[in-house]
């Protein structure tokens, strides 16, 4: 059952990350990065195998794509905010750089 970060789960789960480049969306309950590559076919292909990961978690993120940069915001919509599932598949973007 995936549930909303609890204020003692998120020093945790989410230090790491703020140290790895994501922060919190202004007004909204959810972690943003930008990730920049050398060239769109760097891009998309991170963008492909970040999907393949995402639809096998059923936990998909909010990004686009313009050339080689990739924005990504991450929450979990069905329980609106913040849930480990974002922590996840934060760490699995980065790791996938
Ligand atoms: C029915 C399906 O399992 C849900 O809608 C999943 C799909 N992907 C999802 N992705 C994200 N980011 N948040 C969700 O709450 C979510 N829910």
């Amino acid at each position: 059952m995936t549930e909303r970060l609890s204020n003692e789960a998120r020093g945790p789960l989410l230090d790491p990350l703020f140290k790895n480049g994501w922060t919190m969306v202004e007004d909204r309950d959810a972690i943003t990065k930008t990730f920049i590559f050398d060239n769109f076919v760097e891009a998309f292909g991170w963008m492909t195998r970040v999907a393949i990961w995402a639809e096998k978690w059923d936990h998909h993120p909010e990004w686009s794509n313009v050339y080689r940069t990739v924005e990504v915001v991450l929450s979990t919509h069905d329980v609106g905010g913040l849930s480990a599932l974002d922590a996840k598949l934060a760490r699995k973007m980065d790791a996938m750089l």
